[in-house]
């Protein structure tokens, strides 16, 4: 983390934006080599005697022998329910594989184990808070910032929701495991970051616009873990276990400032909408599913282009109210149009954004991840719908701008 879990406990408590903030129920959070004996270590203070690990296929090989032998060691007896794939082979976060975890997950269990990357994550993270325990991370790739908020992005019937459940009670991250994580799950993390440009302006967009709930301390923990990630490319895309402790470092303070929220604003804007609305496609087409972050990566650039393309010739026809707009939608963008301006020039350009994602190796183009062209077009038009209470400039451009 930029600052350490005391730090952010203690400046949230004093943090004067009038919103509520979430306890931060992360008792431990370790990044390092000795992340496992940590893990027992906490696991024995704890006097957790029935712990239940939850992994799939890869992320359990990935971990099996350095944490098992840990466990054993520490006389912890724990039992593990690798959850199945689908017809696909992808691993997802919906109705059935929650249902395995509940099947498989014997009923005196004292705490569920999340060993795996997002999606295990959140499958955990759901189970657990449904059976009313707690839950602790192992992450096993810096792929997302989802180990630490409290949110549970499903696929419910196929449609992407993401529902407030609980953040984990520790984080024990291995970083000699996320070092040898696929270097496709690497750039899919450093991906999850670049969004935080798009999601940041969007979430200050809906305050200025909608009265929407902000806070500039958990706005400023987001911008800090992104301009770290931005300032140690070089390192990032090297793999080394310098580069991807700062990755992950930043992923765990996206996560943080998520949960402080209790909602996902400051991490997840339109550019996330694009992702969503691809993924539920792809599921539909019975298509291999494609890393999150490296979807949020390309669709980073396409959501700032759109803006600086639709949004900003807008900007320049406020004198009279245009025919596109009702009187007080046209009120409230004349009254906010200068800090609009600025916060559309802060941007970075696209061009900016994907030599970056180029930098550490993921794609940069909606093509190399198998989405063609049309569905980007129609993601544009029609991906705010998902989710109609998040108020990103997408939403406002598609629902409250009349075209003729
Ligand atoms: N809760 C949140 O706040 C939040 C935040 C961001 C993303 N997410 C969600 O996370 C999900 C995506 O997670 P993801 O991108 O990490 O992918 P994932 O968890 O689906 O993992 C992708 C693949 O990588 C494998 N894998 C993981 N670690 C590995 C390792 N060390 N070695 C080899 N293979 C490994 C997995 O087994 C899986 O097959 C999405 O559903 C997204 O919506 C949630
Ligand atoms: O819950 P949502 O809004 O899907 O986003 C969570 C996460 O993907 C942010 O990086
Ligand atoms: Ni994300």
């Amino acid at each position: 983390m930029n600052q350490t879990l005391e730090e952010v406990v203690s400046l949230a408590r004093q943090c004067g934006c009038g919103h509520r903030h979430y306890d931060i129920p992360i008792e431990q959070m370790v990044v390092g080599r000795e992340a496992f004996a940590r893990l027992v270590a906490y696991l024995r203070h704890k006097r957790y005697e029935r712990v239940a690990i939850v992994a799939d296929d890869h992320t359990f090989a990935a971990v099996e022998r350095s944490l098992c032998d840990q466990l054993e060691n520490g006389s912890i007896r724990y039992t593990v329910c690798l959850v199945q794939p689908d017809e696909n082979g992808d691993v997802i976060a919906d109705e059935r594989s929650i249902v395995q975890v509940l099947l498989e997950t014997p009923d005196d269990v004292d705490v569920l184990i999340a060993v795996g990357a997002g999606t295990i994550h959140d499958i955990t993270r759901f189970s657990s808070y449904k059976m009313r325990i707690p839950f602790i991370s192992v992450p096993t790739a810096p792929s997302v910032d989802g180990f630490t908020s409290m949110g549970a992005p499903l696929i419910i019937r196929g449609v992407k929701k993401t529902i407030q459940a609980q953040a984990p009670i520790a984080v024990f991250a291995h970083t000699g495991v996320l070092c040898q994580s696929p270097k496709e799950m690497i750039a899919a993390g450093f991906g999850d970051m670049v969004a935080k440009y798009t999601s940041l302006a969007d979430w200050q967009f809906a305050h200025w616009m909608a009265d929407e709930p902000y806070c500039p301390f958990v706005h400023q923990l987001t911008e800090q873990s992104l301009q770290t990630c931005v300032d140690h490319i070089d390192d990032i895309a090297a793999g080394g276990e310098q580069g991807i402790r700062v990755l992950m470092d930043a992923l765990l303070q996206s996560g943080i400032a998520m949960l402080l929220m209790g909602q996902s604003y400051s991490a997840s804007g339109a550019e996330h909408h694009l992702s969503h609305y691809w993924e539920m496609e792809f599921l539909r087409q019975k298509k291999r599913q494609v890393l999150h972050g490296a979807k949020v990566g390309v669709s980073t650039p396409i959501i700032i282009e759109h803006y600086q393309r639709v949004f900003w010739p807008l900007l320049n026809e406020l004198e009279k109210r245009p025919k596109s707009m009702d009187e007080a939608t046209w009120e409230r963008l004349k009254a906010n149009t200068a800090s609009i301006r600025e916060l559309l020039e802060s941007l970075p350009s696209p061009e900016r954004i994907r030599t970056m994602l180029a930098k550490v190796g993921g794609a940069i183009a909606p093509e190399q991840l198998g989405i063609d062209p049309q569905l980007v077009e129609r993601s544009l038009r029609e991906a705010h719908r998902l989710r109609l209470n998040r108020f990103t400039m997408l939403y406002f451009l598609n629902e409250l701008i009349f075209v003729e």
